[in-house]
């Protein structure tokens, strides 16, 4: 199978990408809700990870400059092949299932506007310009991506379409110089924040997340959602609209989700999700206190999955959460949704930032460091078979569901990073491999940052497990859901049930206690690390 290469690129190609600088404040004043139409011919929207009509700007642009809009998705092989260095699956069989969900949920809604999708197998490099050339498309949107194997591929397409003459129209013939080469436009789309908005270019980016943040509320505005007119037709005549591949034909095997939570992927089962969580069972207001849990549909937002494929747009949710502070109440929870999706934003540019170095084995920092690849320890920690409940139970749903919180991937990070040596980026592959939030730039954001040679140097985490598994499940109550054997252990040995349990693979770097990490260092961390050592020490007399 063909495989991406994070071949080293020049940064964004300006000549194809929308703008990397802007005056800050800059806004767009060109859509309003009568708007008419004015364009004329055929332009294609390439659908990337913007599978949405809600705020899709691309596909709004479109609209706007055409008299018919051909919308396209290529399943490009490349995405199902292996992983960079280890060989992992590039695309597992669940993030496979959740796009190819995506994909008719998208079909089924541009088909409700009197448009449709072509699904095509094959590169963009190679599917753009032929259909630019068969529908004489003057133009080619997309939405902007910002990592090397995503900006090769628009180079890639940039340079078919330069092969492409489109001959001109016969009712207005002026000559030979009214042909045209296609163009390939690019849209910024995916963050809260637009970029041509920020105060500062992508080099002078801080390199701490909370100086970005205090910037960026103090200077920008969320741009609105840019709502689509009810009809987008007529399509282009079009002879087969294509199929949604089976899991089979990318050669994958389906997996059913036999427990944990059970994602559907498209723009219908998001904005489903976000009605639920913020208006129909009121959690906003709580998510604050309960976003550092682990077991169950409610502890946070669940939205990552929807905004990484692009069903969900982070300014529909910023939209959602001001209606929620205006309609019900604003509050410390209600602002750290926003809080957290600032951290979405702050990987994407980062990654404009460090280019290549984001999936380096020394990071931003270029850090020198002995890592190990040690194939025992490593299989252990994915299978779930490290002989830490905390670790195994996590890594268990993330195989099983495609999904795993935030608080478990920084301790499972952590562990793998720190207790076992392993280098990061096979912790990171794996991750890509598996999570159906998969996010070049989010994935190896926090992974860089966690193993300690991402940009902030400020920080070197370790999560200490007896620490972590008093504060955030005292009762074992996570462990036992993924581990079902550990449910006849008493609640307070299940994190550390001796032979009830798996041998453990490799001690604790520093220990029951943990080295102290700044959360570690409060009287409860001493106190549980006591736990931990007690319940060790327990374990010891009992093995
Ligand atoms: C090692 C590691 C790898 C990760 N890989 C990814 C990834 O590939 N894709 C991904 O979307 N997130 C990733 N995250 C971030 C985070 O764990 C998930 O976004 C979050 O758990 C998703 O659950 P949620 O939607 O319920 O989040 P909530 O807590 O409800 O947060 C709301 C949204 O904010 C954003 N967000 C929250 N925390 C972070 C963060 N630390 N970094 C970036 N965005 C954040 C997400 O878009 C999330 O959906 C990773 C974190 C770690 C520690």
């Amino acid at each position: 199978m063909d495989n991406f290469k994070r071949t080293k690129l020049p940064s964004l190609d300006i000549s194809v990408s929308c703008r990397l600088i802007g005056p800050s404040g800059r806004r767009f004043t060109w859509y309003s809700s009568n708007t008419k139409r004015s364009g004329k011919g055929t332009a294609i929207v390439w659908f990337r990870n913007d599978l949405r009509m809600l705020d899709n700007e691309a596909l709004y642009k479109a609209w706007f400059v055409s008299e018919t809009v051909l919308p396209v998705y290529c399943i490009d092989p490349r995405l199902f092949g292996t992983t960079y260095h280890f060989g992992f699956p590039k695309t597992g069989a669940l993030r496979a299932q959740f796009l190819i969900e995506c994909l008719a949920d998208l079909r089924k809604n541009l088909m409700k506007r009197g448009l449709n999708l072509l699904i095509q197998h094959g590169k963009p490099e190679d599917v753009l310009p032929s259909l630019a050339k068969a529908y004489g498309a003057h133009t080619v949107y997309a939405q902007k991506e910002t990592c090397s194997e995503e900006l090769l591929v628009e180079r890639l397409v940039n340079k078919g379409l330069q092969q492409v003459v489109i001959p001109p129209s016969p009712e207005k013939t002026t000559g030979a110089t009214a042909q045209k080469i296609p163009r390939l436009q690019f849209i910024w789309g995916t963050t809260l924040y637009n970029i041509d908005d920020l105060p500062f270019d992508a080099p002078s980016l801080p390199d701490v997340y909370t100086q970005f943040r205090k910037i960026v509320e103090a200077k920008c505005t969320v741009r609105s959602c840019i709502k689509l007119p009810t009809s987008l037709g007529p399509p282009p005549e079009v002879g087969d609209w294509g199929c949604l591949p089976s899991l089979e034909q990318l050669g994958l095997s389906s997996q059913n989700v036999s427990k944990g939570m059970k994602f559907v992927g498209g723009e219908t089962a998001a904005l489903s999700r976000v009605y639920e969580y913020f208006w129909k069972k009121d959690l906003l207001k709580v998510y604050k206190e309960t976003r550092n849990g682990m077991l169950g549909p409610d502890y946070s937002t669940k939205f990552s999955p929807w905004l990484a494929s692009g069903s969900l747009s982070p300014r529909y949710i910023h939209e959602e959460v001001k209606r929620y502070e205006k309609e019900r109440q604003a509050n410390s929870s209600t602002y750290w949704v926003l809080f957290e999706l600032i951290w979405r934003d702050y990987f994407r540019f980062l990654s404009i930032k460090c280019g290549n170095s984001l999936f380096h084995v020394g990071g931003p920092r270029k850090v020198a460091h002995q890592w190990s690849q040690d194939k025992n320890f490593f299989e252990s920690w994915r299978d779930g078979r490290t002989g830490y409940p905390l670790i195994d139970a996590n890594m268990k749903e993330l195989s099983t569901t495609g999904f795993m919180s935030n608080r478990g991937r920084q301790i499972v990070c952590s562990f793998l990073v720190r207790d076992m040596g392993i280098d990061w980026r096979m912790g990171a592959e794996w991750f890509e491999t598996c999570l159906l939030d998969y996010d070049p730039c989010s994935n190896y954001g926090n992974w860089t940052y966690g193993s300690g040679v991402g940009n902030d140097p400020r920080e070197d985490r370790y999560f200490s497990i007896p620490k972590q598994a008093q504060t955030y499940d005292p009762e074992g109550e996570y462990v036992a859901y993924w581990l079902p054997q550990l449910k006849t252990v008493p609640k307070d040995r299940r994190h550390f049930p001796g032979n009830l349990y798996i041998k453990q693979i490799v001690p604790l770097k520093f220990g029951t206690a943990g080295r102290h990490h700044k959360e570690d260092k409060s009287i409860g961390a001493r106190k549980a690390n006591q736990r931990g050592r007690e319940a060790r020490g327990n374990w010891r007399q009992i093995g």
